[in-house]
């Protein structure tokens, strides 16, 4: 169930569109979502419907042609600079030549006068917390791809973000880890409640995690459904094995496929 109190994320008619003009594709068309703080959404949807799109517009990576994003209220520009945005990349981007702890203060020590009035969580505590205690002293070539993830996602948390957005963090790991690393991601959460949205390809790791799934279609990106996810929580591993979870698979795939086909026509 979602703690939702307020708009942690509030995106109203984005519309995106890429090309030289003349030629140009328009990618998201008119994309309205709304995410609560402390709720959990993933974007799930047909490859190339935009789902990075969205949320490098919501990150302000890029800009949108049309439609606002505010963060908690504000710009994402003036969020960005209050450190309110989290994000973890498909990889995990962490500079070989430090330490694994390195890595994860690396976003404090930047800008230490600017830093020097904002609540900061403690870099080691959180390595702890995702299962990196004894790695800490290590180089990212030293770890396993679902640790280099893991250290990925405990320096996205370093500044204490309201909002976390999250692009297939788990994309490039096996089928076995890449659970291992969502029930871990799931543990945190569940204890540190952030508007999130995360962007996936599995639809048990969408369901497992998230409050609502949003599936998009393409041609142009827009939204074809939401999907709300109603399993208790605190949810474990357990839940995968219920009718509930299986129900909710049956629906999301059904709305997926739907939409990969038109992707086609
Ligand atoms: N900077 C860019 N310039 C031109 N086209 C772009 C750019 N970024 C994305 N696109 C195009 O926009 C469309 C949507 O891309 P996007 O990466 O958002 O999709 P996606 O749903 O995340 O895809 P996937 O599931 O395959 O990762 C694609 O056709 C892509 O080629």
């Amino acid at each position: 169930m979602a703690v939702a109190q307020g708009a942690g994320v509030e995106i109203r008619n984005v519309s995106k569109s890429f090309g030289p003009s003349g030629s140009q594709v328009t990618v998201l068309d008119g994309v309205s979502l709304t995410i609560g703080m402390g709720e959990f959404v993933s974007v799930i949807g047909p490859s190339g419907c935009g789902k990075s799109t969205l949320l490098k517009v919501t990150a302000g990576l890029i800009d949108a042609d049309l439609g606002t994003v505010t963060i908690d209220g504000e710009s994402v520009t003036a969020a960005s600079r209050d450190k309110k945005i989290g994000l973890v990349p498909q990889s995990p981007a962490l500079l070989p030549w430090r330490t694994v702890l390195d890595n994860v203060q690396l976003p404090l020590a930047v800008n230490k006068k600017a830093n020097s009035d904002r609540i900061l969580r403690d870099a080691k505590e959180l390595l702890s917390t995702f299962g990196l205690g004894n790695a800490m002293s290590k180089y990212p070539g030293q770890l396993s791809g679902g640790m280099q993830q893991r250290a990925a996602i405990a320096r996205a948390f370093v500044f204490d973000p309201a909002i976390m957005l999250m692009d297939e963090p788990f994309s490039a790991l096996d089928e076995m880890n890449r659970d291992l690393q969502r029930m871990a991601l799931l543990d945190f959460w569940q204890s540190n409640r952030k508007a999130v949205m995360f962007v996936t390809h599995s639809v048990p790791e969408a369901i497992m995690l998230s409050d609502r799934i949003v599936v998009m279609a393409a041609h142009p990106g827009r939204i074809a459904q939401i999907i709300d996810v109603d399993l208790p929580r605190p949810r474990t591993a357990d839940a995968y094995a219920t009718d509930e979870f299986r129900d909710l698979e049956a629906v999301v795939r059904t709305a997926l496929h739907t939409q990969m086909e038109d992707a086609h026509v």
